[in-house]
């Protein structure tokens, strides 16, 4: 299910001979000499790779690749054609800076919205190539020696709540039977990830804000589904805008125990389903529509996210209802962050439902915020929130 790119710069040969090397050197020189109005630059970087230069060449002390000299250089011509020649998108130098980040420090903005839109395009190409692959493997069981794998990876941190592990499967599998911890301020795993902390509040706060913001309640019915209780904290503020009725999904055993210790299936109107979101949707439990939906779950990627967002025009009760979802895609570098913006914003319109994006600004978190845990799952400055809704 998950997108399996696991393709590395670091994985090209070692072993180029010493024309290719020549060549290659010329290539990266003429990169680093050109300005954005260089004229033509298509044909000597063709020239260039036609004799043996190495596209997927990486500096061995910098982890530099020619497109981040390209990217530094403005010229968009250069780096379309080595995007047209394959070189990856989405590659990092040994700081983990991407090419978009490159020409954003360097003013050029035109040619980061460009990266943008490629990283876009390409993700979804091989979305389609992925799934056509998927369908084929599902019809006949390949011969696993005939499968081919698509040369890109989608970045590692392309995921909500990012983890190591790049299966969502099988971090949902290996998340659902550790055991957690909770704090006052802090749900952890067993390996110190933060699966929920407590910063986010005000962030939660203004997800609940916008949910709530169409209601005609009190006078209307108000029916409202999160899926991932966590630390309780959006359900908290959800509980407090009475609602008629508050569905909540959550799938770890550890949770469940922490809501029916604290008493949520008493509360009045709350129903708490103990399963994933998955099952709870396939075996048909949840009975109705919704005025309002939020989804924050823990350990899924992008894919994840896509298939729960398949749903909701069945789960939405009509065009006043509001959908949103953390979104924390990406959320430690900004390029990435604007792709998989751009990448849902998308997937939703073709599903009929349109996000409005509310800028909120979440200022620098300390690193004493992330004192004891395994990575940062957010370090930028703004934060997108997705206000979504079908379209009328
Ligand atoms: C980030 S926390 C939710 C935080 C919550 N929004 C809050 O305000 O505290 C994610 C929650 O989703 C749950 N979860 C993860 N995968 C799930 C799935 N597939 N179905 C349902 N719940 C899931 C986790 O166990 C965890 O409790």
């Amino acid at each position: 299910m998950g997108r399996k790119r696991y393709f590395t710069m670091t994985e090209q040969s070692d072993i180029v001979s010493t024309t290719e090397h020549d060549t290659t050197v010329l290539l990266l020189d003429y990169l680093a000499s050109l300005t954005p109005s260089t004229p033509s630059p298509a044909s000597q970087i063709g020239s260039f790779l036609s004799q043996g230069a190495d596209l997927l060449h990486r500096d061995s002390t910098t982890g530099t690749t020619p497109l981040h000299i390209a990217a530094r250089s403005g010229n968009t011509e250069a780096v379309t054609v080595l995007l047209g020649a394959g070189h990856p998108w989405n590659v990092v130098d040994n700081t983990g800076k991407s090419v978009g980040e490159v020409a954003k420090e360097a003013g050029w903005d035109e040619l980061y919205e460009e990266l943008v839109e490629e990283g876009v395009r390409v993700e979804f190409v091989l979305g389609v190539l992925e799934k056509a692959q998927t369908d084929d493997e599902t019809e006949t069981p390949a011969d696993a020696s005939s499968q081919t794998s698509s040369p890109n990876p989608l970045p590692d941190t392309l995921k909500s709540r990012p983890q190591n592990l790049t299966e969502s499967t099988t971090l949902s599998t290996s998340y659902l039977s550790s055991s957690l911890t909770y704090t006052a301020d802090t749900l952890t795993d067993t390996s110190s990830n933060a699966v929920m902390m407590s910063w986010e509040t005000p962030l939660m706060i203004l997800h609940t804000t916008s949910l709530f913001s169409r209601r005609a309640f009190p006078t209307s019915e108000f029916h409202i589904l999160n899926v991932g209780f966590g630390l309780g904290i959006v359900d908290s503020i959800i509980q407090s805008h009475k609602p008629t009725t508050h569905t909540i999904i959550e799938a770890h055993p550890d949770v469940y125990k922490k809501m029916i210790a604290d008493g949520w299936d008493k509360k009045e109107g709350v129903e708490v389903i103990f399963s994933k979101w998955q099952d709870a949707l396939e075996n048909g439990l949840l009975t109705r529509t919704y005025d309002a939906i939020f989804f924050d779950t823990f350990g899924e990627n992008y894919d994840d996210l896509h298939s729960f967002h398949e749903h909701l025009p069945n789960l939405l009760t009509d065009e006043s209802s509001t959908y949103s979802f953390f979104n924390g895609l990406a959320g430690t570098n900004q390029f990435f962050h604007d792709v998989a913006c751009r990448m849902v914003e998308l997937d939703l319109a073709e599903m009929g439902i349109e996000t409005e994006w509310v800028e909120v600004d979440v200022g620098k978190l300390g690193d004493n915020v992330w004192q004891g845990m395994r990575r940062k799952y957010w370090s930028l400055n703004g934060y997108r929130l997705p206000v979504c809704r079908l379209v009328a």
